[in-house]
């Protein structure tokens, strides 16, 4: 126990699996928690002279299912190995820590999601701009950016990073800014400083700047960078060669998505369970790293027309020859996972099964190279020149080792016959001795006449001959008697002990031999990283425009045709997602959408609910983020005019968000907008003004419209509104025209036609919807005799009488209190200041006795 707790006392953060024998084991906290996840049993034992300790262990093998859950918990995972044989010392055997596993830094398999980067961030926070790394040790990808908190908070929710690592004194405050869903680490203030940083990056890749690499000048960045590096080291990760550059972020060569739009747009999560986002429905690529770029390339759409083409181009390819689209394809489907293979080759961490599926990889090169080289559309081409099929290597691997070896060299018949005399020689040896011990137990049965003789091994006294007890007569006298079973006896001999010396010695060796001619092998995979590195980026590229190309023929996809205007014009345009998951026989109304900086700036959408209001908006940035990714669209006709921000706003719904009032973070929301537009904005607003009464959404909603007309960059907008009010503003403002979305009305009952047309609305349907969805009767003919009174009263000013008009003359009331009841302001005040965790149950009950005296009550 001293010496856990001597290495425990270095990792009080962590929790320990400590070797002990083929066991690994919790104690204390550890083993409580461990416990816990895990699911094993919870024991206690003697500590010296004190108290008990928990224990709780599992055998070694088990590591590869218990370790991904501890740190899939969240845990960060200390792994104390046996650093010494047990045979070899009289004294306790030494122990140190051999890696420690965090959610972000890992290369375990079982750990990893194949089709997620697993990535380690770090955030250098400062009040001007902060700094940002990201850092995924499993690929070897590596990238820095710098910029203001809403830029570091994008990014942050763009790349979803699994740990991120903070300035010790700094994590309440990333808190307050990130929110508290991201598992944080904290590093020493004296990591995030910039000489360290600059030192710590100039020292992983031995150069002498950073100018190579485009980020000399992001100081905050660069820090960030630092400790990413340094956590590394801490986390006893001295391997990294693989890591051999850094990637600057720039925040001006992509589309500005903030978290808003991520969230609402549905590009990765969405809120309602099972639904699909644009992600599940774009991903149809073959590859793991294929998926994995094709996240990021949603995550950060292009601005730069010619790039974009480029891949336009590609994809266009492809469609037309979909014979070269399933040939490359079903290379790349034996591809496996090559970025993450040849990390772990770097790192010394590949099993024989790894290297077999590397050489799979590279023998998937040529045809592909050779297919791309004679394809005319340039972007293709130059990937063709690019790849490197690596064929010294490959052939290496090929002349060396087995086809299907096992999963670990120490098993054996892992190098092939022929690489190495002496191996061949230990090999016939062993085969030998046993095929002479198979003779010996032949001939014993014969000249003892123990019919059922059988030669066995076990790790305790080696090979041994079994009798069963009926032949116990015939045992010769000179065989030794070594254990007793139930029904038989186990001999050694004089014969069978040499024998297995000659065997054992070999097969050890064998063993030895083994491993070293592998790890030669791996060694020199090592000058190939950076090679094979770039040919996993290639693939991954072609996987995802090769799942554009799919994607555009199964689902009747145009290519769009972007140019420098500041038009945006989306022919019969559908929604991706929603198209795909309506109800067979149902069929996506196409709708068109024209918007310019000059005649339509703004669309002013109204029509009941459910009519199909907020589908047009999404649809319309939809299909500018996926024409900016350079995939076709769902269209018939799409030309645009690059977008370089787009902003999605969502009126706030009931629903109780983080402790804020809803319609203060919806008022936030549009706020950071209307900070921040460009001429080439694309800006939808769905039901702006909507969390608040009527008077003040209506006008909050017509003056943030009326802001955006006037702004001198006159972004592009949709508006959707329940509040037909807002109709009126096109009267008065040139760039504002109204739209609505068609609906017939048969027999009192809404058949909803999803076509948008020119003009206003002049009601909302919105009672006739809730008596679609089944309300009582009582409260439709409640709510449809209010309308008729504010309808009747013509104007706002008396609508209010009307209102409260409408309410005596109900039958019943619908809600307790008046809004403006000073009753009820006093007893949300006395509410308000009950410091609830605090309270004893007997003064609750005098509380409660004090409102209800408030509201008349005895
Ligand atoms: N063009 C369309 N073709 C077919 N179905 C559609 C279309 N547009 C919308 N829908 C269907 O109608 C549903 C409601 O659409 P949407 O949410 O856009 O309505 P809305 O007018 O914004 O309603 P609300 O005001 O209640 O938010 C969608 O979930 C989808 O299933």
């Amino acid at each position: 126990m001293k010496q856990y707790n001597k290495i425990k006392a270095k990792h009080p953060d962590a929790i320990l699996l400590f070797r002990v024998g083929d066991f690994y084991e919790t104690f204390g906290e550890d083993a409580v928690k461990a416990a816990e996840i895990l699911g094993i049993v919870l024991t206690k034992r003697k500590n010296g002279s004190a108290s008990h300790i928990e224990l709780a262990g599992f055998p070694h093998h088990a590591m590869d299912s218990y370790l991904p859950k501890l740190v899939r918990a969240g845990h960060r995972v200390a792994i104390c190995d046996q650093l010494e044989d047990p045979k070899m010392t009289k004294k306790i055997v030494k122990r140190g820590i051999t890696e420690l596993v965090t959610p972000g830094v890992s290369y375990n398999d079982k750990i990893l999601h194949h089709t997620e980067n697993n990535f380690l961030a770090a955030v250098h926070l400062t009040d001007e701009f902060s700094g940002i790394a990201f850092l995924d040790i499993s690929t070897g990808e590596f990238m820095c950016a710098q910029g203001n908190i809403d830029y570091i908070d994008k990014l942050l929710q763009s790349l979803s990073p699994n740990e991120v690592l903070v300035q010790r004194n700094k994590i309440s405050q990333f808190e307050q800014e990130f929110g508290k869903s991201y598992h944080t680490y904290h590093l020493e203030d004296w990591v995030f400083t910039s000489e360290f940083g600059n030192d710590s990056l100039l020292e992983h890749f031995k150069t002498k700047s950073l100018k190579g690499f485009g980020i000399e000048n992001l100081e905050k960045g660069i820090i960030a960078a630092g400790a990413c590096l340094q956590y590394l080291k801490e986390t006893q990760h001295h391997q990294v060669s693989h890591i051999n550059t850094i990637h600057r972020i720039e925040q001006d060569k992509y589309v500005w998505l903030d978290k808003f739009t991520i969230r609402n747009l549905e590009l990765f999560y969405s809120p309602n369970e099972g639904a699909k986002t644009l992600f599940n429905i774009l991903d149809r690529t073959e590859s793991p790293m294929g998926s994995r770029l094709l996240k990021r390339w949603l995550a950060l759409p292009l601005k730069e027309k010619k790039v974009i083409e480029e891949r336009l181009d590609a994809v266009e390819y492809f469609t037309k020859k979909p014979d070269d689209k399933k040939d490359i394809w079903s290379q790349i489907s034996s591809v496996g996972d090559l970025e993450r293979l040849i990390s772990k080759a770097a790192v010394n961490r590949v099993s024989p099964r790894d290297v077999i599926q590397l050489k799979k990889a590279l023998l998937t090169i040529p045809p592909i190279k050779e297919k791309l080289l004679n394809v005319k559309t340039e972007s293709l081409k130059s990937i063709g020149d690019q790849l490197h099929p690596c064929e010294h290597i490959r052939q290496k691997i090929e002349e060396q080792i087995q086809d299907d070896p096992p999963l670990n060299v120490a098993k054996g018949n892992v190098i092939k016959d022929g690489v190495n005399d002496e191996l061949d020689e230990l090999r016939k040896l062993a085969f030998s001795s046993r095929d002479y011990l198979e003779k010996m137990q032949k001939r014993e049965v014969e000249k003892t006449g123990i019919s059922s003789l059988k030669v066995g091994f076990n790790n305790v006294f080696g090979y041994y001959f079994e009798v069963r007890n009926t032949f116990k007569s015939k045992v010769p006298e000179e065989w030794i008697r070594k254990q007793t079973l139930v029904n038989a006896e186990r001999y050694i001999t004089e014969e069978l002990k040499e024998y297995e010396s000659k065997i054992l010695g070999a097969e050890e060796k064998i063993q030895h031999l083994e491993t070293q001619l592998f790890s030669e092998l791996v060694q020199s995979l090592q000058e190939y990283v950076g090679q094979i590195q770039q040919d996993a980026q290639l693939i991954a590229k072609l996987d995802c425009l090769l799942a554009f190309a799919d994607l555009a023929m199964r689902n009747d996809y145009v290519k769009p045709v972007l140019n420098e205007t500041l038009k945006i014009d989306i022919e019969e345009g559908r929604h991706p997602v929603i198209e795909q998951q309506l109800p067979l026989g149902e069929e996506y109304i196409s709708n068109t959408v024209r918007l310019d900086n000059d005649q339509n700036q703004i669309m002013m959408i109204t029509g009941p609910n459910m009519s199909g209001k907020s589908a047009i908006l999404r649809q319309t940035a939809l299909i500018s983020l996926m024409a900016q990714i350079g995939c076709f669209v769902p269209a018939k006709k799409v030309t645009l005019g690059l977008v370089d921000k787009i902003f999605t706003r969502v009126g706030a719904s009931d629903n109780i968000s983080m402790g804020e009032s809803t319609f203060m973070v919806e008022m936030n929301e549009t706020a950071s907008i209307l900070n921040n537009l460009s001429e080439r904005s694309l800006i939808l607003l769905d039901e702006i003004g909507r969390g608040t009464s009527t008077y003040d959404g209506v006008s909050i909603a017509w003056a943030i419209a009326e802001y955006i007309h006037e702004s001198p960059f006159k972004p592009k907008t949709l508006f959707a509104t329940h509040y037909h009010e807002l109709n009126e503003m096109a009267n008065t403002f040139e760039r504002i025209k109204n739209f609505n979305v068609a609906i017939k009305e048969v027999d009192k009952k809404i058949i909803f036609i999803r076509k948008l047309v020119p003009g206003g609305s002049n009601h909302s349907f919105g009672i006739h919807v809730a008596d679609m969805a089944g309300m009582p009767p009582e409260v439709i003919s409640k709510a449809s005799l209010i309308l008729k009174k504010l309808e009747d009263s013509g104007e706002t000013e008396t609508g209010k009488e009307q209102l409260q008009q409408a309410q005596k003359d109900s039958d019943y009331q619908l809600s307790f209190f008046q809004l403006d009841d000073p009753t009820l302001l006093q007893i949300k005040d006395q509410i308000m200041k009950t410091e609830i965790d605090t309270l004893t149950p007997v003064e609750a009950l005098m509380k409660l006795n004090e409102i209800k005296k408030l509201i008349g009550g005895k």
